[in-house]
């Protein structure tokens, strides 16, 4: 094979996909997971979250974290074709143009600017216009969508449920601005969701990038699926070229195959940097202490992974089309499930939030008195994250057996905690990564969490949530004490989905060691192995995390193609 992707996850099938398109390239996939084709779990998105735990699911867990009670926390990845993309919740953002830019000042690589990135990101995506209709007139900009039908769909909700009414007027209650496209660049204000589905089902990297058509038809493109890769391994007698991939096949057999150009590692934020350490690339002590002989002492590998933490806040209300039937009555999701089952539409064509509200701890907050610098990109870059569902979804207490619900899931963006992703000292060849985010370790995450919970209740407060009488299912007396608040946090917020950071991309004439990749995705100190998936972006993204992932896989395949 010319190349080797490893991992078809959501980097890795772009990737696969666009190198193949020369007929003259061949192109292996190594993919731990199974397949996604004909997968009902994997097509309806409202069930998505079945797959946790699942065979689809590489069934990671976090070590305990302090502030979050000392519980361990569930860390999903995606463990199949199209890898978290395959199972994850389809929101669509991809960061905020104020990101992109501080990527390209930090790595001093000007395409990386939002400018320079928006062809990449509309390169993939087939935007679905929603409704010609006066509710729908303003909430979406064509000019930063990618119309293409054959690639990854882009949906608005747009089925009328009633908690877009108060959602939307709620924000203007309270000062929140609208933004007309929360994909604009600009998302701070309450928006419009935008899910990553097409045609009532769910739409991903491998639906679009690596289906059935495209393997069919393609003889240069190979995926070998429930292959295991272990490490990789250099060419002697070569000066640190790494083109040889060490896998175990679905019967456990160890095998070796090499690429005649490089390889392309796109295994994710916890297995890339675990098949680097695995393979002599990573902290020199680390690896010593799991008697893994160094090749290269690259100390950055498996360090600062930055993610977005959450938690979920439950007001009940008296509306009664909540979403809360279809998860605890049988009969309500069958009949949702015929419905789907005959032509791919009703309530399980989505998820259970329409808008989207992206915010920013006030410039007068008593955290930036005494010289404290705002971590985020800028002025432009939120530093949370909140959307409306319409049912109880709190993971860390019961749904109750009756009741509607709206509830807030809030989430911790611009984080300046870093943690860590390491190997198990007890099985560093095939152990599961041993994950510690380091969850709302830094007073400023606290801070921030503090205030995005502040400012849901005041959300909820608003005059336009009164008509459905929306009332906290929680006692509001711990928004009086940051004390109280926190103590509530700790027991309410889980861990996030949007990993960074672990194989980090710099400037490529960055100190050795303090970065993992060039701006090219080459890793720096050898030769023949990129690294294109989200564990090379430098911080935290400040959205959800799959849309910018797509964005560097369209960039990655286009540097390989042009020879750069
Ligand atoms: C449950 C969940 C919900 C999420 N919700 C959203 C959302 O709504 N919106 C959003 O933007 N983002 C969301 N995310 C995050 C987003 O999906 C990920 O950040 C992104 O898809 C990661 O892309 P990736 O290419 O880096 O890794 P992945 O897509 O995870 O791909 C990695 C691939 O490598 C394979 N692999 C790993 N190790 C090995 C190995 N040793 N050998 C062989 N193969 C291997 C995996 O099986 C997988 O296919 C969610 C994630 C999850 C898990």
């Amino acid at each position: 094979y010319d190349y080797i992707v490893v991992g078809g996850g959501s980097a890795g099938s772009i990737i696969a996909s666009r190198l193949s398109e020369n007929s003259s390239v061949s192109v292996l996939v190594i993919e731990g997971g199974p397949s996604h084709e004909g997968e009902v779990d994997l097509t309806i998105p409202y069930v998505y979250p079945r797959t946790f735990r699942s065979r689809f699911d590489w069934n990671y867990t976090t070590v305990p974290q302090p502030n979050l009670g000392n519980r361990p926390g569930i860390y999903l990845r995606g463990h199949v074709l199209g890898g978290s993309s395959s199972i994850n919740g389809m929101t669509l953002n991809r960061a905020p143009a104020s990101d992109w830019d501080k990527i390209a000042s930090y790595t001093g690589d000007s395409s990386f600017r939002w400018d320079a990135i928006l062809p990449y990101i509309k390169k993939n995506e087939g935007f679905n216009r929603p409704p010609n209709t006066p509710e729908y007139a303003n909430t979406y900009d064509p000019a930063v969508h990618g119309f293409n039908a054959d690639k990854i769909g882009n949906t608005l909700v747009t089925d009328g449920n009633w908690i877009s009414q108060p959602a939307l007027q709620a924000a203007t209650e309270v000062g929140i601005n609208y933004v007309r496209d929360v994909n604009g660049g600009l998302p701070v204000g309450i928006s419009w969701q935008q899910f990553s589905t097409k045609d009532g089902s769910r739409s991903s990297a491998a639906t679009a990038y690596l289906n059935a058509g495209i393997l069919s038809s393609r003889t240069n493109l190979k995926v070998l699926l429930n292959a295991f890769v272990t490490r990789l391994l250099p060419v002697s007698g070569t000066d640190l070229k790494f083109t040889t991939v060490e896998y175990k096949d679905a019967s456990g057999n160890t095998v070796t195959v090499s690429a005649r150009r490089e390889v392309i590692l796109s295994a994710g934020v916890m297995s890339t940097p675990i098949i680097l350490m695995r393979s002599g690339l990573g902290p020199r002590a680390h690896l010593q202490a799991n008697n893994i002989t160094t090749i290269l002492d690259i100390p950055a590998v498996g360090q600062n992974l930055q993610d977005r933490c959450g938690a979920a806040a439950v007001w009940s209300v008296n509306a009664t089309d909540t979403d809360d039937d279809i998860d605890r009555n049988p009969a309500v999701f069958n009949r949702w499930l015929n419905q789907w089952n005959q032509n791919h539409t009703g309530r399980l064509t989505q998820m259970s939030y329409r808008q989207m509200i992206f915010g920013r701890v006030p410039n007068n907050a008593s955290i930036f008195s005494g010289g404290f610098q705002d971590p985020s990109s800028g002025p432009t870059c939120p530093h949370y994250e909140l959307y409306p569902a319409n049912k109880w979804t709190s993971p860390t207490t019961p749904q109750p057996a009756t009741g509607n619900f709206v509830s807030m899931n809030i989430f911790v963006s611009a984080s300046n905690v870093r943690g860590t992703v390491t190997l198990d000292p007890t099985n560093p060849l095939t152990g599961n990564p041993v994950i510690d985010p380091k969850y709302l370790s830094s007073e400023w995450d606290r801070y921030v969490m503090r205030d995005a919970v502040r400012t849901s209740v005041h959300y909820f407060n608003a005059p336009a949530w009164k008509k459905w009488n929306a009332t906290p299912v929680f006692d509001t007396a711990i928004l009086n004490s940051d004390a109280a608040l926190d103590a509530w946090i700790s027991s309410s917020a889980f861990g996030g989905v949007h990993g960074v950071g672990t194989a980090r991309m710099g400037p490529a004439n960055s100190p050795a060691g303090q970065d993992v990749v060039a701006p090219n995705f080459k890793v720096k100190g050898v030769s023949g192995l990129r690294i294109a998936d989200t564990s090379v972006f430098p911080f935290v993204i400040n959205g959800h995390t799959m849309g910018a992932t797509y964005a560097i896989a369209e960039k990655v395949s286009d540097l390989i193609k042009s020879g750069n």
